[in-house]
């Protein structure tokens, strides 16, 4: 979003036409989805693909399960934000779970985080101190060094 005045507010319509920083976003959370996935009970006997899920039993959905799945989404492993220019199925890409009980913060986090890497694009230079870091699962995406960044404001 350039053709701000210094000092200036984003408004919603800004946010709106933010399109490709929101397919950024996507892309990262579906290469490290903040939360991989989460647990369902069964609340009846279910069948499933040949399955029986007896009621009772508890199911853990992953992201992960769709995220990395090339039948899903072209070379899974490489950052592509342009993929997300076609629509994805339902219950494919789940960083915000799906369904009934999908993240009730969705709208908040989007303009958080669109607002967010607008300033740190637009009013800081920054770079990261250790670029080849690596990264574990634990089960969380964790940084060995904690990821510090060099920050500074843009002159
Ligand atoms: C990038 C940011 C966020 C991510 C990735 C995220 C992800 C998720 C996921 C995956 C679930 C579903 C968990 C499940 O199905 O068991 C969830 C639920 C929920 N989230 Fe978020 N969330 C984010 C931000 C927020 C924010 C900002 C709020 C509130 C201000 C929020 C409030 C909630 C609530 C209340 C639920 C429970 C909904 C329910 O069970 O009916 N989330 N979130």
């Amino acid at each position: 979003m350039t053709g701000k005045r210094p000092g200036e507010n984003l408004t919603l319509d800004d946010l709106k036409k933010m399109k490709y920083s929101w397919q950024v976003a996507r892309e990262s959370m579906r290469l490290f989805p903040p939360i991989f996935g989460s647990f369902r009970k069964a609340i009846v006997d279910i069948e499933f693909e040949g399955f029986t899920i007896p009621k009772g039993w508890k199911v853990l959905w992953t992201a992960y399960g769709t995220h990395y799945s090339a039948e899903y989404f072209q070379d899974p492993l490489s950052f592509n934000p342009s993929r997300f220019e076609e629509p994805v199925p339902p219950y494919v890409f789940l960083p915000f779970g799906g369904g009934p009980r999908v993240c009730a913060g969705y709208q908040l986090a989007k303009l958080t985080t669109l607002i967010f890497v607008h300033l740190v694009v637009t009013r800081y230079d920054w770079s990261l101190l250790y670029p080849d870091e690596n990264i574990t699962m634990d089960p969380l995406p964790f940084p060995s060094h904690g990821m510090p960044i060099k920050i500074s404001p843009k002159m």
